[in-house]
């Protein structure tokens, strides 16, 4: 079945109205690109991980992002997670590099039984991590044979039971991203291969949900942060192959196409479908 385009002008629009300031605990590698992408899609962002002001600072803010290439701010994380949490605001992570680091993926684990996310994003490599516990890749990007090796487990239907068990919401990343609250299974086909071109396409689409989930929470409103971010890439993309210009115009044309984001190329560019 297909899910609509007008769901993610409904809720892209309840972010131009209630302008959410989303609390970013995240790593220094892309944490200007996510600051600026929120401020693109009408949310403001905060990026405070200092451990003794992250408890104030989350209580202010209406949902809280912990992302795993800032493991260094772990504390931070589970003080502003738990405070986060007894507020009910929506809470996602971002497992980076949890198939490379063991440390990370018993870190990661740790923090959800403490903090319960409301959801959880990464790349195909990373869930597939989570979900087995267990490393598949050194790096912080999703193995080459991901995908091969996700349809070889049946990662959708693992994905469901694990978001069932675990009551949350689940996303894996990648040309088709798979997202699940544990009842039936979204594919959102938008994207472009120029977004793993650029390190922090999957950081920015984490803040995203942020902003998504703070004006609704819902497995469709992840859903709709899928095919809005996808539609993004599409449109920077397109442009850039016209103008025969490099990765890092990709990166800026692709929260230009955010910040000029209009309802109809979302009616019209949103392809997901579920079963
Ligand atoms: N080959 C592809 N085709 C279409 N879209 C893609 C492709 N690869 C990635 N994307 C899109 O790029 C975004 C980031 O996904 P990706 O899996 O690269 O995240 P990531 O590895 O966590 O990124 P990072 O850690 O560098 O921020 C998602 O919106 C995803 O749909
Ligand atoms: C490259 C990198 N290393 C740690 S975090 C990060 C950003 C993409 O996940
Ligand atoms: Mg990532």
């Amino acid at each position: 079945m297909k899910f609509s385009g007008e769901k993610v002008v409904e809720i892209y629009e309840k972010i131009q109205q209630k302008r959410p300031i989303i609390h970013c605990i995240t790593n220094a590698v892309t944490v200007n690109d996510c600051a600026n992408i929120l401020l693109a899609a009408g949310a403001s962002p905060t990026m405070a991980h200092h451990p003794c002001e992250v408890e104030e600072i989350t209580a202010g803010t209406a949902a809280l992002i912990c992302n795993f290439g800032a493991i260094s701010d772990y504390e931070a994380m589970k003080t502003a997670g738990k405070r986060a949490h007894a507020l009910g605001h929506p809470i996602v992570i971002d497992p980076v590099g949890v198939s490379g680091s063991s440390y990370r993926r018993e870190k990661c684990l740790e923090l959800m039984k403490i903090i319960h996310p409301t959801c959880i994003r990464g790349n195909y490599s990373e869930i597939q991590a989570l979900l087995h516990n267990c490393g598949t890749v050194t790096g912080v990007d999703a193995a080459e044979d991901a995908l091969a090796e996700a349809e070889e487990t049946d990662l959708p239907e693992l994905m469901k039971q694990y978001a069932k068990e675990n009551q949350m919401i689940l996303v894996a990343s990648g040309e088709t991203d798979l997202i699940t609250d544990g009842s039936c299974v979204y594919r959102c086909h938008n994207g472009s291969p120029m977004m793993a071109r650029i390190t922090g396409s999957g950081c920015m689409s984490t803040v995203m949900l942020g902003a998504f989930l703070s004006a609704e929470n819902s497995v469709e409103s992840v859903v709709a942060c899928c095919a809005f971010t996808g539609i993004a890439g599409e449109l920077a993309a397109k442009e850039m192959t016209a103008q025969k210009r490099g990765t890092m115009t990709f990166r800026n044309w692709f929260i230009d196409a955010v910040s000029l984001m209009t309802p109809e190329q979302l009616e019209h560019g949103t392809d997901v479908d579920w079963f």
